[in-house]
């Protein structure tokens, strides 16, 4: 079977038939993307599954570095789900880095709701595999 790479990552590649289709934008050192979760998202009725909620924490800073050029892959990630994300609301993710060392370097994101509530953050070690 032939690879496609990225294209198939399931948080952000464009051919993947069940992944989340994200889309990022990069201003400075700042990440942003949107999403709306559906029905097919959730794991109470009506609120989005907490895995996935993670997923799209963990990509956004996953891209923020792979956007920059930088080959690195998440080694530890500390989840808060501060409030349920609720089917259908639009939300904007965030991230951005808290510092770097010699191969790890530290990130940070956070998921805003519709009614600009911080429903949930992370803080990650991203560790970088291409020897710098
Ligand atoms: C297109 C965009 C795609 C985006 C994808 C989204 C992002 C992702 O989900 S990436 C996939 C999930 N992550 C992974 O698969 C990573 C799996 N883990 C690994 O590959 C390796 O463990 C890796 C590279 C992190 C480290 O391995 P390695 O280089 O062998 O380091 P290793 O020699 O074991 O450790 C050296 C030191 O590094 C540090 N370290 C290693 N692993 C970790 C860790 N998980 N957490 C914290 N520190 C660590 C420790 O200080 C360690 O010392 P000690 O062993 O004494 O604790």
């Amino acid at each position: 079977m032939e690879r496609q790479g990225e294209e198939m990552c399931f948080a952000c590649g464009p051919k993947n038939p069940i992944g989340l289709k994200l889309e990022f934008e990069l201003n400075d050192d700042i990440i942003e993307s949107k999403f709306t979760p559906e029905e097919v998202h959730q794991g109470f009725d009506g609120i989005m599954h907490g895995g996935l909620v993670s997923t799209l924490l963990d990509e956004i800073m996953a891209n923020m570095l792979y956007l920059q050029g930088v080959k690195a892959v998440t080694a530890k990630m500390e989840t808060k789900f501060r409030k349920p994300v609720e089917i259908g609301q639009e939300l904007t993710i965030t991230g951005w880095i808290e510092r770097e060392k010699k191969r790890t370097i530290n990130t940070a994101a956070k998921i805003i709701n519709q009614e600009g509530q911080k429903v949930a953050e992370a803080e990650a070690v991203f560790m970088r595999i291409d020897g710098k």
